[in-house]
């Protein structure tokens, strides 16, 4: 992978990356800030931290302020794109479909199929990259990620319990298969069929593994997506039959933007330090 930027940060530095994935057969670029403590070569927890629609790594790099929490609790963050790019890729005018709405599936539908392979790049590929390439603790590994990459934070990390170890997510997506954004991006990416659609939705999933640890989330009262796209209860009524120990903090007056995610972005990475210690 060519490094193509970095700059000294909290005492560490913030990193963005660039390597040739096998896996959406594309470019990918992502973006890592590495710790005092990676960089004098000790092995350090990470987190990822997947984006929501029409982001980049950029987002929260530059609006959330991860590197002062993440230098606090020695902690290297990982910071994806949320799509394959580039002119071969299929697109949509709408921003809630193709680039920038990867969605962290599968696609098995053209034209979809040939680069919408967003699971498998975060949960496979670039974790074995950042694990093989950079001083992270495959050990101590956490995801978290806003709105559709709360979604991911969830999903990724119940269908694959060895590989992540602590789940938060900020306004998630939970319940893509009953909600406009998911419910158009899956029947384009997987096809008609519903049924495959019910592996990708963090409320079904939820009931069908389950998962071996606490959740946290925040969620805003002001969001504009609340109602319609983001129902924070049908997840909390999922963890409920479940047995799993959700906390879910409904924050008043917060909106969807990146002010909201700064605000609790400590809060999530104290609570993934402690549980990756
Ligand atoms: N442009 C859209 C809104 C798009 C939007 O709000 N994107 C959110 C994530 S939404 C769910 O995945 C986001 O993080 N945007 C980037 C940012 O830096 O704020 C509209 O017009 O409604």
């Amino acid at each position: 992978m060519e490094m193509i930027s970095k700059s000294k940060s909290f005492g560490g530095e913030q990193r963005v990356y660039r390597h040739k994935s096998t896996v959406t057969g594309t470019d990918m670029d992502f973006a890592v800030f590495l710790p005092r403590e990676a960089l004098d070569g000790f092995v350090c927890p990470a987190l990822f931290f997947l984006s929501g629609l029409t982001c980049t790594w950029e987002n929260v790099t530059t609006k959330g302020l991860p590197q002062l929490h993440a230098a606090k609790h020695g902690m290297i963050f990982i910071a994806p794109d949320t799509s394959p790019r580039g002119e071969k890729v299929a697109d949509n005018e709408s921003y809630a479909i193709g680039k920038g709405a990867g969605f962290y599936i599968n696609a098995t539908q053209d034209p979809w199929a040939s680069h919408y392979k967003m699971e498998d790049y975060i949960a496979n590929e670039l974790r074995t990259l950042v694990i093989d390439a950079l001083p992270v603790d495959e050990d101590a590994i956490g995801i978290t990620g806003h709105s559709m990459g709360g979604h991911g934070a969830l999903t990724l990390a119940m269908k694959y319990p060895g590989k992540f170890h602590s789940v938060s997510a900020f306004a998630p997506i939970v319940n893509p298969a009953a909600v406009p954004w998911g419910q158009t991006v899956f029947e384009l990416y997987l096809g008609e069929d519903q049924e495959p659609w019910k592996q990708h939705d963090a409320c079904m999933l939820v009931l069908a593994k389950g998962w071996d640890g606490d959740i946290l989330i925040d969620q805003g009262t002001a969001d504009q997506f609340l109602e319609e796209q983001l129902t924070p209860w049908a997840f909390e009524a999922a963890c409920r039959k479940a047995g799993v120990d959700l906390t879910l903090r409904m924050q008043g007056g917060y909106d969807h933007s990146y002010h909201f995610v700064s605000s609790f972005l400590a809060d999530h990475m104290a609570w993934h330090a402690d549980r990756l210690d």
